[in-house]
């Protein structure tokens, strides 16, 4: 078990600095997710945390100890690769041992750690096979098992379910998270799927460009990303980003107003600290609004155009106009067509506010 600092690293290539000046730790236990789209440096981090990139500049830190000089088996890290990396030529127990086997592990212990990952894993019945006879989520489990074995202080996983079907996917996951839950050995875990990061994370980093956009708890980046990149990249459908104008109301919170096509609409009671309201009252902002934030009203509220309707079983998308740009409702079932008019209510307290310039949150 092992806590992580990361400390002010970057890395470069030549002139391109992939990352700049990074800074996360996470406690004993955590999972951290490493969260961006393809090229934003995630792998980069990971392989300097396991040792197989140097760092350029900057320190890592496990459990307190600086490992930027450890070679990769001295940091008692153990990493799941995307492709598992299995030896083709030795059977599931074999590749299992393997690792103990060089590390002269005595056989009767080598036999019980592997029939504890084993069972954990439920692939007893599988130790006899090569891995040209698994299917992929099988031979995803036996380099989970290969990881446990080694009881490092540390697992790094590598878009470990990215080769995986949509439904294996969801499986592994869950095994995943059992898995944590069992150890509870600390975690780095890399992926571009928020939904995976949301799931499983006791702390996500969403990157992008080499740089931690909001580093938090999953509920924290969910219901208030650091900026409108993490509002969109977080979530299905993205939190919706709306332009409107920032007034201080008659209660003295904070009201937007946003334009319809049947007119002008007003979102009063935002929450807003009295410093962000003083400095951007009269200024145009950008509202984010999640999706099931909006629900059907027979009230009052925002009356508002439907262009399209998206039933998904368990609720029903409303697509329409807002502030210029199309928003998406996440409501509950629902009889309506394209063209309808319906009134909607927003839940103001769950309203974020970003300075429409920089477009990072207001606190
Ligand atoms: N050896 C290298 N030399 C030069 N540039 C590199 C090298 N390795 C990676 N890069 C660059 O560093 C950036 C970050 O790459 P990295 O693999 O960490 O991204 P990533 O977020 O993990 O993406 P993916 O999900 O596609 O692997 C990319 O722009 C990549 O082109």
């Amino acid at each position: 078990m092992a806590t992580l600092e990361i400390d002010r690293v970057k890395k470069s290539y030549g002139q391109m600095d992939v990352l700049k000046e990074v800074s996360i730790s996470v406690g004993d236990g955590d999972f951290l997710v490493l969260l961006g789209p393809s090229g934003c440096g995630k792998s980069t981090l990971l392989n300097m945390i396991a040792g197989l990139e140097d760092i350029t500049s900057g320190q890592i830190r496990i459990s307190g100890d600086v490992v930027n000089d450890l070679s990769p088996k001295d940091r008692d890290i153990a990493m799941v690769f995307q492709s598992y990396a299995l030896y083709p030529t030795m059977t599931v127990r074999q590749n299992i041992e393997f690792g103990m086997k060089i590390r002269g592990v005595p056989p009767e212990a080598r036999a019980k750690a592997t029939k504890a990952a084993a069972d954990m894993l439920q692939m007893g019945h599988l130790l006899d096979r090569k891995p040209s006879q698994l299917s992929g989520g099988q031979r995803q489990r036996v380099a989970m098992g290969r990881a446990i074995v080694r009881e490092p202080k540390l697992f790094l996983f590598d878009e470990p379910l990215s080769n995986l079907d949509a439904k294996l996917r969801v499986d592994m996951r869950t095994e995943i998270k059992r898995l944590h839950q069992r150890l509870g050995t600390t975690i780095v875990y890399v992926t571009h799927d928020q939904i995976e990061a949301m799931t499983l994370a006791t702390r996500i980093a969403v990157m992008k460009d080499g740089v931690v956009q909001h580093f938090g708890p999953p509920q924290e980046v969910y219901d208030r990303p650091a900026n409108t990149y993490v509002a969109r990249f977080v979530g299905s459908p993205a939190m919706n980003i709306i332009p409107a104008s920032l007034q201080v109301g008659a209660d003295g919170l904070a009201e937007a107003v946003v334009s319809l096509p049947s007119g002008e609409a007003r979102i009063a009671g935002i929450p807003l600290s009295a410093a962000a309201l003083k400095s951007h009252a009269g200024q145009k902002v950008l509202l984010g609004i999640r999706p099931e934030h909006f629900s059907l009203t027979s009230g009052p509220g925002l009356s508002v155009h439907i262009d399209v309707v998206e039933p998904t079983g368990p609720d029903t998308l409303a697509v329409f106009a807002m502030g210029g740009t199309e928003v998406i409702a996440r409501l509950e079932p629902f009889a309506a067509a394209a063209g309808d008019r319906l009134t909607l209510a927003v839940k103001q307290e769950k309203v974020v506010v970003f300075d429409a310039s920089s477009e990072t949150r207001l606190d």
